[in-house]
């Protein structure tokens, strides 16, 4: 009996990066946070101190905006799939690399009715997101997207659950629906166009909430990553967080008013926590370690 080493891995934590293309006046830039985390035979560093495999986490964080010099970063799924094989390929003891990338997304300020060559603006909080996994010769690619806050006015509705002595919800066949959307689909393989399947799953899951008529959040989270995969042959399984952004009907009899839907207390915690994997029936799980550590 004896006390051993676990899953385990390390690296660079959210490397700020702006890169600016300057390749003509119209100049596009790409805003990401990148951490790195690399697996292996680190047994050494954790037992004994010997650091004869630990690539230093400062030389992770020099290679990314290394990277982001040499060559065009393209698609954040290409950045990442091109900083793990690097480090998996060129480290001693490193056999497996996760990359996690968020992007923000600028847009052209207008002036004069187009977009400004150099100017920008940030207008939402959304992000798009990948999570690169490589595991010796063989990648694996999640990709989506976190706080695409969303609402229905009108088409939601939520009856028909169970009641007990602690219940005080009133079933409503009209309500505000509203979430902050935090997706994650898997590809099955990593011969995509990464920009246009993004941009189309987006798309997708946005009209599938638009036009569900929602009986709860869940339907709705069924219905979006449905939609998406029935689309997407290239994704094996969609996982959503979808948080219940509660609007509760403001009561206005203090004052004689009646309120038909109109005035809302938008609450901002607790909230309900919707969550799920949609996914096809022919396919295999992901390995947890696809997600997070392995094993974790
Ligand atoms: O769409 C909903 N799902 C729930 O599970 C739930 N629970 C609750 O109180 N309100 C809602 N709404």
């Amino acid at each position: 009996m004896g006390i051993v080493m676990g899953p385990n891995q390390y690296g660079k934590a959210e490397v700020r990066i702006v890169s600016v293309n300057r390749d003509n006046p119209r100049h596009t830039i790409k805003d990401l946070n990148v951490s790195s985390s690399l697996r292996g035979d680190l047994d050494g560093a954790h037992l004994t101190g010997d650091n004869g495999n630990v690539l230093p986490t400062d030389t992770q964080k020099n290679t990314v905006y290394a990277f982001a010099k040499e060559a065009p970063i393209g698609e954040i799924e290409e950045f990442a799939l091109r900083l793990g094989r690097h480090f998996v390929g060129t480290a001693d003891g490193i056999t497996g690399a996760r990359i996690l990338i968020d992007e923000y997304s600028w847009e052209r300020i207008p002036v004069g009715g187009t977009g400004h060559d150099h100017s920008f603006a940030r207008s939402t909080d959304e992000k798009r997101t990948t999570a690169v996994t490589i595991d010796g010769d063989q990648a694996h690619v999640v990709s989506g997207l976190k706080d695409l806050i969303v609402l229905k006015s009108t088409g939601s509705e939520f009856w028909g659950y169970p009641k007990d002595k602690y219940t005080t919800l009133s079933e409503t066949n009209d309500r505000i629906l509203a979430t902050a959307v935090t997706a994650r689909w898997r590809y099955l393989h990593t011969d995509v166009d990464f920009g246009k399947s993004f941009e189309s799953i987006r798309a997708t899951m946005l009209e599938a909430f638009a036009t569900t008529h929602s009986l709860a959040l869940q339907q709705s989270l069924y219905e979006m990553g449905k939609a998406a995969m029935e689309k997407h042959p290239e994704v094996a399984e969609v996982r959503l967080s979808l948080p219940n952004k509660h609007h509760f009907l403001v009561d206005l009899e203090y004052c004689g008013l009646e309120n038909n839907n109109e005035v809302f207390f938008a609450a901002d915690r607790p909230y309900g926590l919707i969550e799920g994997v949609v996914k096809r029936d022919d396919v295999d799980e992901a390995p947890q370690a696809w997600y997070s550590l392995p094993q974790f």
